[in-house]
């Protein structure tokens, strides 16, 4: 399917979106993203926001796997002494500038290490005002620094120890993984959570704690088949049914498609091992490339598709061609 074209002046239109940052080999978890949602038959382009070291050959892989590529500047929170959970989780912070996407009416966010196995459109239509995502787990070492961690509390299972309130205060409010999210982009929402970054200290999960902050009122937990968080297989078996799970995050150490090697801790698991080929049989899946769907006069369009896309973006980014959404009637 081709992209939509957005030529509406008002934000009505929806697609899903990414982050890519740097030249290393996560452009091919955006490519194999781009395939997956594809042959999901999502009827929604994929935007990729791309800070400016993304290569122009990766931009163009993505642009030729039918990609809405959009070039964004990085965001840095205030200096901080803490230690991040992962050292490159500072660059995560440039993923909110995807709030300014005000083009598009609804939204939702996958990270570029995400597989979604099947149609998941249907979260287009939920209930707006509301953040939807899925919920995060404590129970890997990424948590040691939190006091969840240390008493081995976590929320996905939280009668198994329960929080002691009278030493830690009140039990922490459900919090998100913010690998996949369904948001709706907002220049006011945009700006104000830039404000406020440069007044919160960072964190250890650098910009998902940030979110999980800043949305606390309007989040709204959605089922782990929409976000599979790895860890769950081996933490909480007892929340997962593998045959009913829509979109997978290959978030464990370890786990990336095209970088396993499977030596890590959990990584020779006989179903990591099935969802990593999973990836892979998509990934070099020829039939799903965005060129021979569209055939060859499809070509054509492809090109056409991509210069009217590139001449959009320069008119939005030079402010002729104000994408501003319809002021609601009430
Ligand atoms: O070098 C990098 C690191 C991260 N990312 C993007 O940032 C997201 C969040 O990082 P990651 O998924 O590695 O975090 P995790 O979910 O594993 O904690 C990735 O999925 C990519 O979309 C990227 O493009 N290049
Ligand atoms: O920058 C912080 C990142 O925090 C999250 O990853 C974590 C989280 O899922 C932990 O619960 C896991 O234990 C850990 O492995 C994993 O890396 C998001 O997936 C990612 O998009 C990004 O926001
Ligand atoms: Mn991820």
């Amino acid at each position: 399917m081709a992209p939509e074209i957005n030529t509406k002046l008002t934000g009505e239109k929806r697609a899903y979106v990414t982050f890519l940052a740097g030249n290393g080999d996560y452009v091919k978890g955006v490519v194999g993203l781009a395939k997956g949602l594809r042959k999901a038959k999502s009827k929604y382009p994929l935007v990729v926001a791309v800070l400016p070291d993304v290569p122009e050959d990766h931009r163009k892989q993505l642009l030729d796997q039918g990609c809405v590529v959009k070039e964004i500047q990085p965001v840095y929170p205030p200096e901080n002494q803490t230690d991040f959970a992962m050292a490159y989780y500072v660059i995560n912070y440039s993923k909110l500038r995807i709030w300014k996407f005000v083009e598009y009416s609804k939204m939702i966010y996958l990270d570029g290490d995400i597989q979604v196995f099947d149609n998941i459109d249907h979260l287009f239509d939920l209930p707006d005002g509301q953040f939807y995502a899925v919920m995060d787990c404590f129970c890997e070492k990424t948590w040691s620094h939190s006091p969840q961690y240390k008493i081995g509390y976590c929320q996905q299972c939280p009668d198994k120890v329960t929080w002691p309130e009278t030493e830690l205060g009140p039990k922490p409010p459900l919090y998100f993984n913010a690998g996949m999210f369904v948001y709706e982009p907002s220049l006011s929402t945009y700006h104000n959570l830039l404000e406020t970054l440069k007044v919160v200290p960072p964190t250890s999960f650098a910009e998902q704690d940030f979110l999980n902050m800043y949305f606390k009122d309007i989040y709204k937990p959605i089922p782990p088949v929409y976000n599979l968080v790895l860890a769950m297989l081996w933490r909480h078996p007892e929340n997962v049914e593998l045959d009913q799970i829509k979109v997978v995050h290959y978030c464990a150490a370890g786990a990336k498609p095209w970088r396993f090697t499977g030596e890590e801790e959990n990584m020779e698991r006989e179903d990591i091992k099935m969802l990593v080929k999973k990836w892979w049989d998509i990934y070099n899946d020829e039939s799903l490339d965005y060129k021979n769907l569209i055939g060859e006069q499809g070509g054509d369009s492809l090109k056409k598709n991509q210069k009217f896309q590139q001449f959009l973006e320069a008119l939005s980014e030079a402010g002729v061609l104000q994408y501003v959404k319809a002021p609601s009637a009430a």
